[in-house]
């Protein structure tokens, strides 16, 4: 058994060098406003986790995270992500047998109701009106295996309580609710068997409180000029302060295929946490790679897979799995 001083940051932090300057994370969590949502958001966690007992937790983020150019938002520099990745790899968690924190992009798909949304998949292209019960709406019947399979496991994740979902909107939000959740974590002990699979995409650039403009920028000013901080690199402060004895898998997302795999062990390299997965913006339905400090691994659907609508998803989740296992074993013993 070993004690945590995780839920207070501050002793979360290495003070034994005396008069260290602040570190840019803790400037970040200084100058900016926390969410007043925050000690609800913490209750509902610790409620959750307790209710949870000792099975597995897998911390899932997906969507993407705002900049608002003003504190009135009217306009913001947002991250691409639809919240695909996280919402499919969150039923994949459930299904086998983990508990799941969704902290997920406000709006974005979640978990289940991702396959029936009000825009792709509309679900009233799914409904017809009854014949025989005139007045009625009912499944078309060519929908319901399929639509009897997601509602199943929706409710069933209802009724087991395994499933939390927690929103956020800006950077600032996400970043306050990323630490609560890894102090939460290592507070109650959960940490040895908690996974952090970060899929959200998270901004590198934000606009400090201090120089955001309260109202509505004017147009009648002519050119907009925005000028940016860079995002701390929240990362390295997660693995080594907030939740070191958490299995950490963040991805990376690029463009250009000849940079991802060295990108990707940059960030190994950098944070010192246990696993990176690769994808490229255009192909990361189909196909991502396993990036560790020891190899790189490609995991792909074939073309045939991808027409029957299997999903990436299902080839990821249950390595990151197998990979836990190992973590959790080095981690307890
Ligand atoms: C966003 C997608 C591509 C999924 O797309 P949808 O299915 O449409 O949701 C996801 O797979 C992904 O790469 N997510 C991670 C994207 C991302 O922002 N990664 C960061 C690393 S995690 S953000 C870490 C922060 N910048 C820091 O350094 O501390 C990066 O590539 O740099």
């Amino acid at each position: 058994m070993y004690t945590t001083n995780a839920i207070n940051p501050e002793k979360a932090i290495d003070r034994s060098v005396a008069d260290q300057p602040p570190a840019e994370e803790d400037l970040y969590f200084e100058q900016n406003p926390a969410p007043e949502y925050l000690p609800e958001f913490e209750r509902k966690l610790s409620e959750f986790l307790t209710n949870n007992g000792t099975r597995k937790v897998a911390v899932v983020t997906s969507g993407g995270t705002t900049v608002p150019l003003e504190n009135n938002t009217v306009r913001f520099i947002d991250n691409f992500s639809a919240g695909t990745r996280g919402a499919t790899s969150a039923e994949y968690f459930l299904e086998n047998g983990y508990a799941v924190v969704f902290l997920h992009r406000q709006f974005s798909l979640l978990p289940y109701s991702r396959h029936y949304t009000h825009s792709t998949n509309c679900f009233l292209d799914y409904m017809v009106e009854s014949e025989t019960e005139p007045g009625s709406v009912k499944v078309d019947e060519k929908y319901q295996v399929q639509m009897l399979d997601v509602l199943r496991k929706y409710k069933q994740a209802q009724k087991d309580n395994t499933l939390l979902l927690l929103p956020f909107t800006t950077v600032t939000q996400y970043l306050f609710s990323l630490r609560c959740i890894a102090l939460t974590m290592s507070k109650l002990h959960v940490d040895t068997r908690c996974v952090f699979y970060l899929a959200a995409a998270v901004s590198d650039f934000f606009m400090p409180t201090s120089r955001l403009p309260q109202h509505k920028i004017q147009s009648s000013g002519g050119e907009l000029v925005v000028n940016l901080d860079p995002v701390p690199k929240f990362l390295k402060r997660l693995v080594e302060a907030w939740a070191p004895r958490v299995m950490i898998v963040s991805f990376k997302l690029e463009t250009d295929e000849s940079i991802l795999e060295s990108k990707a062990k940059t960030a190994l390299e950098r944070y010192n946490h246990q696993l990176v997965i690769g994808n490229l913006l255009q192909t990361r339905k189909k196909e991502v790679i396993f990036v560790t400090l020891e190899e790189t691994e490609k995991y792909s659907l074939t073309d045939e897979e991808e027409k029957e609508g299997k999903e990436i998803e299902e080839i990821i989740v249950p390595e990151v799995i197998k990979r836990h296992d190992v973590w959790q074993e080095k981690v307890c013993n």
